[in-house]
């Protein structure tokens, strides 16, 4: 698992280290590790113009002390002090000591486009707010300059704690962050300004507390992967039912079933008026036309993509929320599922809204949902009661538990924003559901083997190129 901490639990952290090793010992692990990327990103450090950009706290003491590194090792690096009387004191005097040079008041803008390294030390967990004007014109000609833009702990401007971002902050090219990470390298907006992620270890670790988020790595998907064993048969391997598409929109049905194919259930029952659609692409289907009531027994239910909001997409909804197995909502479901009905299920309940769905469910605008992400997603899975993945450019999934940390996706990639290829995932997490995998286990191994089969997709990909890669998706975890 890769893990992501709150600013409150590294601080407790730090503290707790802080008191047993040397002062300034863990500021040393920092500076060393960033002087190592910077040594990568670089190249070749000898001759190389590095320029410094210094915030008032211990991140631009980091930058500092890298910075001085560099310059024992022949780069020339220039300083652009944002509050000078501030600056951290020990570190200035380090850099000032191995040759360093501070920026005249007006030079800064200057130093940071002649640069072939800039280091972002204006501010890491301790930074409120978007940045400050002189910081947001740094940030501004680091982003136009020749030189690669390495952060130090977090890209400056952005919260670390939520992912949110208000107003300017730097873009870099990497990140170099310290003992753990913070959910603003995870989590989008503010992951996406964040770049490359290097994670230095500084001794933090027997002293972090509960993680804020959680992300599963390839180990972690390769043990929650459903396996048949001597005594399975179809339906011990669990059978998914499948209630999607509508005169409309048949494809949905043949997504949604394709996905729950791949999902590890024995078997695949399909209940609505995509039935045709379905066989003609996928015979193994058990296939009837009515409600999910009298489809048979099922061990989890998918419900709504491309249902439509025809009365018998609602009668579809309200048999799947009243049955007592474990069900996915998507798509048109969550449109026409009663909250009442959600909240009163005592088996699990997943729901899979994009931010525009997860908007009008939450009462909220979509931009409000897709810059506050982690806030949306806790918020969506209290109000319910329910397993909530939030899909998008960071796909999370949030438990009803808030003890428990919110999960997000590492292997999601943009190519999935492409038509139906929600419906693969509905049908997968379905079936992992229908498997036997907790509700928050289903959801996010279906969202880590989504996005893995779009990476081994050629792109640009389709929702049935995707569906037909899962299989090489789930080889690879397993490999
Ligand atoms: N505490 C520790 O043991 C360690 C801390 N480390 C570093 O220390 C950092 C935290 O240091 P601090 O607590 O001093 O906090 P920061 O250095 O992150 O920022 C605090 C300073 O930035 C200013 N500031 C806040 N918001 C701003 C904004 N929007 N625009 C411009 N300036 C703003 C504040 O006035 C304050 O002076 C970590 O991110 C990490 O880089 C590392 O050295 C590892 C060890
Ligand atoms: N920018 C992006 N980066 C990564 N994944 C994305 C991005 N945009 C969309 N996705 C993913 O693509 C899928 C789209 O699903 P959805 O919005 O339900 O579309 P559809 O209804 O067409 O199937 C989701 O898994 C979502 O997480
Ligand atoms: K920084």
């Amino acid at each position: 698992m890769r893990y992501g901490h709150s600013v409150e639990t590294v601080r407790r952290a730090e503290a707790a280290l802080m008191a047993r090793v040397p002062e300034g010992a863990l500021m040393q692990r920092a500076a060393a590790g960033l002087a190592g990327a910077g040594t990568d990103l670089l190249g070749r450090v000898y001759g190389a113009r590095v320029a410094v950009l210094v915030g008032s706290g211990a991140n631009g003491g980091d930058a500092l002390y890298a910075a001085a590194r560099l310059l024992r090792r022949g780069a020339a690096a220039t300083a652009v002090l944002l509050n000078p009387e501030r600056a951290y004191a020990e570190g200035l005097a380090a850099f000032r000591s191995a040759g360093g040079r501070v920026a005249a008041a007006d030079g800064g803008a200057r130093a940071v486009a002649r640069a072939d390294l800039v280091l972002d030390g204006v501010t890491g967990i301790g930074g409120k707010g978007g940045l400050r004007p002189e910081a947001a014109d740094l940030a501004l000609a680091a982003r136009d300059g020749r030189g690669a833009v390495l952060a130090v702990d977090l890209p400056s401007g952005v919260d670390a704690d939520t992912g949110e971002v208000h107003g300017p902050a730097v873009h870099a090219d990497a990140t170099v962050t310290f003992g753990t990470y913070k959910p603003a390298l995870l989590v989008d907006p503010a992951a996406e300004f964040a770049g490359a992620l290097r994670l230095v270890d500084i001794g933090l670790d027997g002293d972090l507390g509960a993680p804020e988020l959680e992300a599963l790595q390839h180990a972690d998907a390769a043990a929650l992967l459903p396996r048949p064993s001597g005594e399975s048969d179809k339906y011990r391997r669990g059978v998914v039912g499948v209630a999607a598409g509508s005169e409309r929109y048949p494809g949905a049905a043949v997504l949604a079933v394709s996905g729950a194919l791949r999902g590890g259930a024995g078997a695949v029952r399909y209940a609505g008026p995509g039935g045709p659609a379905v066989l003609a692409r996928h015979p193994e289907t058990l296939v009837s036309a009515g409600s999910p009531r009298a489809a048979g027994r099922v061990q989890a239910w998918v419900v709504g993509p491309g249902l439509g909001d025809t009365s018998q997409a609602r009668t579809a909804v309200d048999d799947a929320l009243a049955a007592d197995v474990p069900i996915l909502v998507d798509a048109d479901g969550l449109r026409l599922l009663t909250p009442e009905a959600v909240r009163r299920r005592t088996a699990a309940t997943v729901l899979t809204p994009h931010a525009g769905e997860a908007a009008a469910l939450l009462g909220w605008a979509r931009e409000d949902v897709e810059g506050r992400r982690l806030h949306a997603v806790r918020e969506l899975a209290a109000r319910f009661g329910a397993t909530v993945l939030l899909k998008g450019s960071t796909t999370l999934v949030a438990d009803p538990d808030p003890g428990r940390p919110v999960r997000v996706n590492a292997t999601g990639t943009a190519w999935l924003a492409t038509a139906g290829s929600g419906d693969v995932l509905s049908g997968l997490t379905g079936s992992l559901l229908a498997a036997g995998l907790a509700a928050r286990d289903a959801a996010s191994l279906g969202a880590y083997l989504h996005g893995l089969s779009a990476r081994l997709t050629p792109h640009p990909l389709t929702a049935l190129d995707l569906a037909d890669s899962l299989p090489a998706a789930w080889h690879n975890v397993s490999a």
